[in-house]
C-alpha cells in the first residue's frame, strides 16, 4: 500500500440521517491535508471513523499496517476540571496505539515525556493541573501527549480555535515541524491559514465538496459555505 490511509466510498450514518456520503480519500506518507467545511458538515465524524471511533454504515477505510495515529481532540471540549498533572495528561499518550492490557509505563516512557515536554517549550508546566492552563497552553499539551506516541500521522481537530495569533502561529510552526517528516490532516476554520501554506484541502459537506490545492481555486469556490469561523 502506497498510501497510508484510503477511504473508499464511505458513509456514516447517526441515528438513520447520513452525516458522511460516498467519502472516497488518500493521503501519502508526508502530505498535509486540511479538512475545512461549514458547522455540522462532518468533519469530526470523518476523522472519529479514521480513528475507528465511529464505524462506517458503507465502504472501506484502510490504513497502512503499521501506521501510528497522534489524535489532537478540540482542547475546547476537553474537560478541565478531570484532576491531573500535565506530565501525566502528556504520559496517557505513550499508550497510544500500542495500547495493551496492563501495561504500565515505564521509564522509558517517563523520559520521552520529560523530552517532549522540553522540546515545546512546556517543561515549566509539568507539574501544574490542566485546569489551570489558558487555552493555548492546553492545546500544546495536548499536542504534546500525540507527539509523544511518535505517529506518522498527527490528525488534529481545530487546534487553533479561540487562539490568540501568537498561539496560532507556534502551534503551526510545530505543525510544520512535524510535516517536515510525518503526515498532518488538520481540521479547521482557518481558510487564511490554508491559504497562505498552500495547503492541500478537502471540502466537506456530508459529501466531498472538493479537493485539491487551495491557492489554485477562487476564494469563493472553497469558501467555507457560511460555516463559523472560530479562528
Ligand atoms: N454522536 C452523535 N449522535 C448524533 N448525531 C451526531 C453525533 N455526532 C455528530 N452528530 C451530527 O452529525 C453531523 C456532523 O457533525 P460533526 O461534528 O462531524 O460536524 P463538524 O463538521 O465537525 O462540525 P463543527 O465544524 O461544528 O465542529 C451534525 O449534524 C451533528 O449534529
Amino acid at each position: 500500500m502506497d498510501n497510508i490511509l484510503e477511504l473508499k466510498d464511505v458513509y456514516v450514518q447517526y441515528n438513520g440521517n447520513h452525516v458522511l456520503e460516498e467519502i472516497s480519500l488518500t493521503l501519502e506518507d508526508g502530505e498535509f491535508l486540511s479538512i475545512i467545511g461549514p458547522n455540522g458538515g462532518g468533519k469530526t465524524t470523518l476523522i472519529k471513523a479514521i480513528l475507528g471511533l465511529v464505524k462506517p454504515c458503507g465502504g472501506q477505510i484502510r490504513l497502512r499496517d503499521d501506521l501510528i495515529i497522534g489524535y489532537v481532540p478540540q482542547h475546547t471540549k476537553f474537560d478541565r476540571q478531570f484532576p491531573i498533572h500535565v506530565f501525566d495528561v502528556v504520559l496517557t499518550g505513550r499508550l497510544g496505539n500500542r495500547l495493551r492490557l496492563f501495561k504500565r509505563y515505564g521509564e522509558e516512557d517517563r523520559q520521552k515525556v520529560t523530552e517532549i515536554l522540553k522540546a515545546m517549550g512546556l517543561s515549566h508546566l509539568a507539574k501544574r493541573q490542566i485546569g489551570m492552563l489558558s487555552g493555548g497552553q492546553l492545546q500544546k499539551v495536548l499536542i504534546a501527549r500525540a507527539l509523544v506516541a511518535q505517529p506518522d500521522l498527527l490528525i488534529l481537530d481545530e487546534p487553533t480555535a479561540n487562539l490568540d495569533s501568537e498561539n496560532r502561529r507556534d502551534i503551526y510552526d510545530i505543525l510544520h515541524r512535524f510535516n517536515e517528516k510525518k503526515a498532518v490532516i488538520l481540521v479547521t476554520h482557518d481558510l487564511e491559514y490554508i491559504e497562505d501554506n498552500k495547503r492541500q484541502v478537502v471540502l466537506l459537506n456530508r459529501k466531498i465538496i472538493y479537493r485539491g490545492d487551495a491557492k489554485t481555486r477562487e476564494k469563493t469556490q472553497i469558501h467555507d459555505h457560511g460555516g463559523t469561523h472560530h479562528a
